[in-house]
């Protein structure tokens, strides 16, 4: 996709009609032509040597994410642990690349994490459905990075989003990734809410122009989450954003990735879509509750050649 209209940046953003016009004259998504290639690329099947790699890439890709109400420090704490270290039994294991929680388990998390390479990631931003002031947006923010976040996790506000007020959906990425600071900033794009594939290829553009990290698809508390047709919209824009603007920004589907075989399908979707400067773990992610014991029985299956049930590795 060539990407028309202004070269810089700051052009586009520099008033709210402006950039209206350019995510206007973005090219519409082929609805027909996105779904065949993610299914088409979802059949590939690796060589054996080439899915025991991808099996560690999907492990060190992932954000080990626990959401829930009832979370406690306790929780939090064994979540970490095998953060750092997913199989007890397998030195060679790598670690996670981050641990996904509330802003006010954030302190519990890092002290958790601490002397590991395990990133500490922290929704906020009145997460999941965004629905509060931007005052309270911004101290969210703030006080989970005071506490130790590396990563902030926000979400867009999808109601301006949807009545076309991409000015105001905007500012607020950009008033949020002032209040980062050095931490990183994942842009939610909640994209179950965003009706079409061509919102979602306007809020990726959209996010990226405001100075996003990465773009996420998903809280993980809406139905559907991340897809691969989704993703792979996505990653188009983080590829045609870096060839127009020469800055890479990362990707993240979250929410109902449970098993090996959909991680390798999104690697091999990375791989085929965005290209492998993307197969790392400073650019893809992989937003998952439940995925890591999958991949940690696979990973041992290959090893041994036998299965070890999943009461084997903790509870995720
Ligand atoms: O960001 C990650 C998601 O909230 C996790 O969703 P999941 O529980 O469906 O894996």
């Amino acid at each position: 996709m060539t990407v028309t209209g202004s070269a810089d940046i700051s052009d586009i953003t520099s008033s709210a009609s402006q950039l209206r016009r350019f995510l206007a004259g973005l090219p519409g998504v082929d609805q027909v032509g996105a779904e065949a290639r993610a299914a088409t690329l979802s059949t590939r099947s690796i060589k054996t040597t080439a899915k025991a790699y991808a099996l560690d890439l999907a492990v060190r890709m992932i954000d080990l994410t626990t959401l829930e109400g009832q979370d406690t420090p306790g929780k939090v704490r064994a979540l970490s642990a095998k953060a750092i270290r997913p199989d007890p039994a397998d030195a060679s294991c790598p670690s996670v690349a981050a641990v996904c929680v509330y802003p006010d388990m954030v302190p519990v998390a890092k002290a958790a994490v601490a002397g590991s390479t395990v990133k500490i990631a922290s929704v906020a931003s009145g997460f999941p459905s965004g629905r509060t002031s931007l005052d309270i947006k911004l101290r969210d923010t703030a006080d989970a990075v005071a506490a130790g976040a590396d990563e902030i996790d926000m979400v867009i506000d999808r109601g301006a989003f949807l009545a076309g007020q991409y000015g105001q959906v905007f500012d607020e990425i950009v008033a949020i990734k002032g209040a980062c600071g050095a931490a990183h900033l994942k842009v939610i794009l909640e994209t179950g809410e965003l009706a079409t594939y061509d919102n979602v290829r306007r809020a990726s553009w959209l996010a990226m122009l405001a100075g996003a990290d990465f773009i996420k698809t998903s809280t993980g508390k809406i139905a559907p989450a991340a897809t691969l047709p989704v993703t792979l919209v996505m990653l188009e824009a983080v590829r045609d954003f870096r060839d127009a603007y020469g800055r890479q920004v990362g990707v993240k589907p979250a929410g109902g990735i449970r098993t090996s075989k959909d991680a390798i399908r999104y690697l091999v979707l990375v791989n085929e879509t965005a290209g492998d400067d993307w197969l790392d773990p400073d650019w893809f992610r992989l937003g998952a509750s439940s995925l890591l014991n999958d991949l940690l029985m696979q990973r041992t299956k290959m090893r041994t050649g036998t299965y070890s049930g999943p009461d084997y590795f903790t509870l995720d």
